[in-house]
């Protein structure tokens, strides 16, 4: 998928994605001009270099966090992992669409729930007749048995108010001057004329929504993966929490809380979040392609069209680059202090070549100030001593934490929290 990237760069759409709505969405659109279109697009709000102008919304939203969290401390209280989900939401909502969430009953919110349900559901192989005998599509929903046709409609409209209802509440605000900052009011602005050119202000339109549209679905559950991860190795693991401290307190100090411009010079906290993407990674099973050309691989013949599934588990548990992989381990990635260029970092977790994921310097960004803040301000602890660990399978997958705390550590360390700016 590296080497022959052309010949690999064809994700699988199912017919299931056109019945449920959600053929707009950049992960199933095949490889070609319509995919590159999109593509370009993303690229431009989310290279490397784009990726730092969300910096000011990633601190401000993970300070909130620690407020919130120190707020709601008590001696005996449970961390409720869920206000991660809800700052990783605010963070993709408000650079996306310049929107504000108060909690996770947001309208949006519960939207995506219906419309991600229809992908786990519909696109479970097997789920449906309609892959391998695609005229079942044409048999109209109330004919008995037609449960393809049936199930699509039911999540059809909520998959297409999705992609359109925010991005038109955006085009509202802007064309009253309301409209906050965000990527939506950006393509809005570089709109063409609908009346001298109406063919091209639709596609550049669909384009701008389609791509709006999938940034909260692909990455709000994939970092939640990652952290997820993150927690459960500092749960399994303390002294790696003591070791990340022990760097923190020494690049950070006492007086400041961590930033973006810090993690050059904290690689250990670099190393936690690689090894939380390793460890666990989010797809564990990528996104499956599909071969665009006869091909041959290991003295195996690959006819065009195959589903070709990369075993992201197994390359990043391949005990040979990665010793004891099943072991939560950041200083296999150090040596000598410094990240350690001869061990692979987990870049598989984020997918291969054309198709690699695109979200992937925000999601680092923000995964290295949440781990780095919270490290800096709180030790990490389990509720009880005696606790089980294990992920959960799944196209998506997380690991399942167990109840733990979040408990300050020192009273230096909370006024710190309530008198930083954003
Ligand atoms: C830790 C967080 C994340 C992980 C582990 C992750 C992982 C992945 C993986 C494995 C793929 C499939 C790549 C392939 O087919 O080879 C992917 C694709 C994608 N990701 Fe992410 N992702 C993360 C965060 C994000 C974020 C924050 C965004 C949005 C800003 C995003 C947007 C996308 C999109 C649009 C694609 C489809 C790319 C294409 O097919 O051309 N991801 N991601």
């Amino acid at each position: 998928m590296e080497g022959r990237a052309r010949d690999y760069a064809n994700n699988a759409r199912m017919i299931m994605d056109e019945l449920t709505g959600w053929d707009w969405n950049l992960v199933v659109i095949p490889y070609g001009p319509q995919w590159r279109a999109r593509r370009r697009l993303f690229h431009q709000f989310f290279n490397q270099n784009a990726a730092k102008q969300y910096v000011d919304v990633q601190t401000r939203e993970v300070r909130a966090f620690l407020r919130r969290t120190a707020e709601s401390y008590t001696d005996t209280g449970e961390f409720d992992i869920k206000t991660i989900r809800k700052t990783l939401s605010a963070i993709v909502l408000e650079i996306t669409y310049g929107m504000k969430i108060a909690d996770l009953n947001d309208p949006y919110l519960l939207l995506s729930q219906k419309a991600i349900e229809a992908v786990n559901i519909g696109r479970v192989p097997g789920a449906f007749w309609v892959e391998y005998f695609p005229w079942l599509r044409y048999i109209p929903s109330w004919v008995p048995g037609s449960s393809a046709r049936k199930f699509g409609e039911q999540y059809y409209p909520a998959v297409r108010a999705l992609r359109d209802d925010r991005f038109d509440v955006v085009m509202n605000d802007v064309s009253r001057g309301t409209a906050l900052p965000s990527i939506a009011r950006k393509l809005i602005e570089k709109l063409p004329s609908k009346v001298s050119d109406e063919d091209k202000y639709r596609e550049f339109g669909t384009y701008a929504k389609d791509m709006t549209g999938i940034v909260y679905i692909a990455g709000v559950d994939t970092q939640f993966a990652a952290l997820s991860a993150f927690l459960l190795g500092i749960l399994l693991v303390p002294r790696v929490q003591r070791q990340a401290q022990r760097e923190l307190d020494s690049v950070v100090g006492p007086t400041r809380l961590p930033s973006v411009e810090d993690m050059s010079s904290l690689p250990y906290i670099q190393a936690i979040a690689m090894e939380a993407l390793r460890w666990i990674p989010a797809l564990p099973l990528g996104v499956p392609r599909r071969a665009t050309c006869d091909d041959e691989y290991g003295g195996y013949t690959i006819p065009a069209g195959s589903i070709i599934i990369a075993n992201v588990w197994a390359l990043l548990h391949d005990s040979e680059m990665y010793p004891d992989p099943e072991t939560f381990n950041p200083d296999r990635f150090i040596r000598d202090g410094q990240l350690n260029p001869d061990v692979r970092p987990p870049t598989a977790a984020f997918g291969f070549g054309r198709r690699k994921c695109v979200g992937r310097h925000l999601a680092t960004n923000t995964l290295h100030l949440m781990i780095a803040s919270i490290l800096h301000v709180f030790n990490i602890k389990p509720v009880s001593e005696d606790f089980s660990a294990a992920a959960g399978t799944g196209f998506l997958s997380f690991a399942q934490c167990p109840p733990c705390r979040f408990v300050p550590r020192t009273a230096s360390a909370m006024a710190l929290i309530n008198t930083a700016s954003t």
